[in-house]
């Protein structure tokens, strides 16, 4: 478990253009030292917004695309090409502009297709997929992928990991279905802790005001299944990259607001 380490940014413009260079990097020195990268996307509009950063770097050619893996951390059962997929949105805001190897991008299954509407054999299907891909040094029944980033929600969910939901005690399954999300759509498909843990680094993405109670919340000794951001951490690193005003509310020796 690695504690976690804090980088706020001026305002979530910002805060995506960083993240983005700092994940190019990422990407090319784990092809420079193994030969490929692994690197778990998420929904939402941070994670979107970094991916869009992405796009529109120049460093991004940088990347061997085609030695690219991609995972996701969760996704809305929901048919294939559904506006509000998290691939559907990943592929808009970069996945289509960039010669990946379609056999390295690995998303979610979608509702409808070979396990119609059965979320929970889509999830076993998903883990079994991650099993496959793990190699014997990875320890375990995923791959250790470099970079798994997380959006978090105000409430302080990350995945598809609610607060106080079976998801989130889940200690043996690498991928469940998700049945009753508070958030729309309910039926989900979202990696557990046992996955998420497995990453080299963790990044959790928040900005805006209506994340500051929950990184306050999780960076402050919340448990995890009442904050599952809290739960969230890499074997080497955890950084959470924040915007000014979402850690507006942090504790004052975790982040001294500039008038201090
Ligand atoms: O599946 C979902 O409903 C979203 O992907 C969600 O989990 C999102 O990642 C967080 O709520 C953070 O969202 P923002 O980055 O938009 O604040």
């Amino acid at each position: 478990m690695s504690a976690p380490q804090l980088v706020v940014h001026r305002d979530k413009e910002l805060m995506a253009q960083a993240a983005a260079a700092r994940l190019i990097t990422r990407i090319v020195d784990a092809q420079a030292a193994r030969g490929s990268a692994s690197v778990v996307l998420t929904g939402g509009r941070n994670g979107n917004g970094l991916l869009a950063a992405l796009s529109s770097s120049p460093a991004r050619d940088a990347i061997d695309w085609s030695r690219l893996d991609l995972w996701w951390g969760d996704e809305r059962f929901l048919p294939e090409g559904d506006p509000d997929r998290n691939d559907t949105q990943a592929r808009a805001a970069l996945l289509d502009s960039v010669p990946l190897d379609p056999a390295r991008v690995h998303s979610m299954p979608v509702s409808g297709g070979a396990y119609g509407t059965d979320v929970d054999a889509a999830a076993a299907a998903y883990a079994e997929e991650l099993a496959v891909a793990a190699r014997p040094e990875n320890h375990g029944p995923v791959p250790t992928f470099d970079v798994l980033m997380l959006g978090v929600g105000p409430d302080t969910h990350v995945a598809s990991l609610f607060p106080e939901h079976p998801a989130v005690r889940e200690t043996e399954r690498t991928v469940v279905g998700v049945h009753g999300a508070p958030k729309p759509p309910p039926t989900r498909i979202s990696l557990t802790f046992r996955a998420i843990r497995a990453a080299r680094e963790v990044w959790l993405l928040a900005a805006g005001e209506d994340k500051a109670k929950a990184a306050a919340m999780a960076l402050s000794g919340a448990g995890e299944l009442q904050a599952p951001a809290a739960g969230a951490y890499g074997r080497a690193r955890t950084l959470w990259l924040l915007d000014a005003a979402a850690a507006s509310e942090l504790p004052r020796d975790l982040y001294p607001p500039a008038s201090a």
